[in-house]
């Protein structure tokens, strides 16, 4: 699966400033204020304009995995994630549940930089669920793996018939 990620949305901006975009955004801040810093100032955009003209995959999601996994523990005062896993299983269900709501209202609304946030929001909190749990990505890509050799309409077919159905 390929993702092409140019995050040119607004929402996608903004969310993006609320986590590590918002360092970014406060280096440029300084280095606007300081010419000291006007170099890394310019290598962070060069920095965000490869990540943003770059086709990324799959993989993001390993590495947000690895990410979210070393925050466990970890001060929460700096990090969302480690705030969430602290807070226990049902608050992290419960999040997941409200991003996904989230997420279903923007893509029954036909807003499709809304959705598009809104479904990296829902697989950020899938992966601190996992986290929690002890799943790795690569048992739900095992899954996924063996399911490709069945499409949907066959293995509903091979379910056991259920009473009442
Ligand atoms: N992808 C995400 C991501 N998506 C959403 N969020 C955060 O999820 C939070 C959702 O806000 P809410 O108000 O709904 O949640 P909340 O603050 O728990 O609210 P309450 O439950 O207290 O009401 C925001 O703070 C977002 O920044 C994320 N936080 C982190 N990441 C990724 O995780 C990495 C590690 O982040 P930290 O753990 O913060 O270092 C980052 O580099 C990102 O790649």
């Amino acid at each position: 699966m390929a993702l092409a990620t140019k995050r040119t949305t607004r929402k996608a901006d903004e969310s993006a400033g609320k986590k590590s975009g918002a360092k970014r955004s406060e280096t440029k801040a300084a280095a606007k204020k300081s010419p000291a810093k006007k170099s890394s100032s310019k290598k962070d955009a060069i920095k965000l304009d490869a990540v943003e003209n770059t086709t990324v995959d799959a993989h993001v999601l390993d590495r947000l995995f690895e990410t979210v996994e070393s925050r466990r523990g970890t001060n929460s005062a700096l990090s969302h994630s480690a705030r969430l896993l602290s807070r226990g299983r049902k608050k992290i269900a419960q999040k997941f549940g409200e991003e996904a709501v989230e997420c279903l209202i923007e893509a029954v609304a036909g807003k499709q930089s809304e959705f598009i946030s809104e479904s990296a929001d829902v697989l950020y909190h899938l992966i601190v669920m996992w986290v929690d749990a002890g799943v790795t990505p690569q048992e739900v890509w095992q899954e996924l793996r063996r399911r490709e050799a069945m499409s949907g309409v066959e293995e509903k077919a091979s379910r056991p018939a259920q009473e009442g159905a």
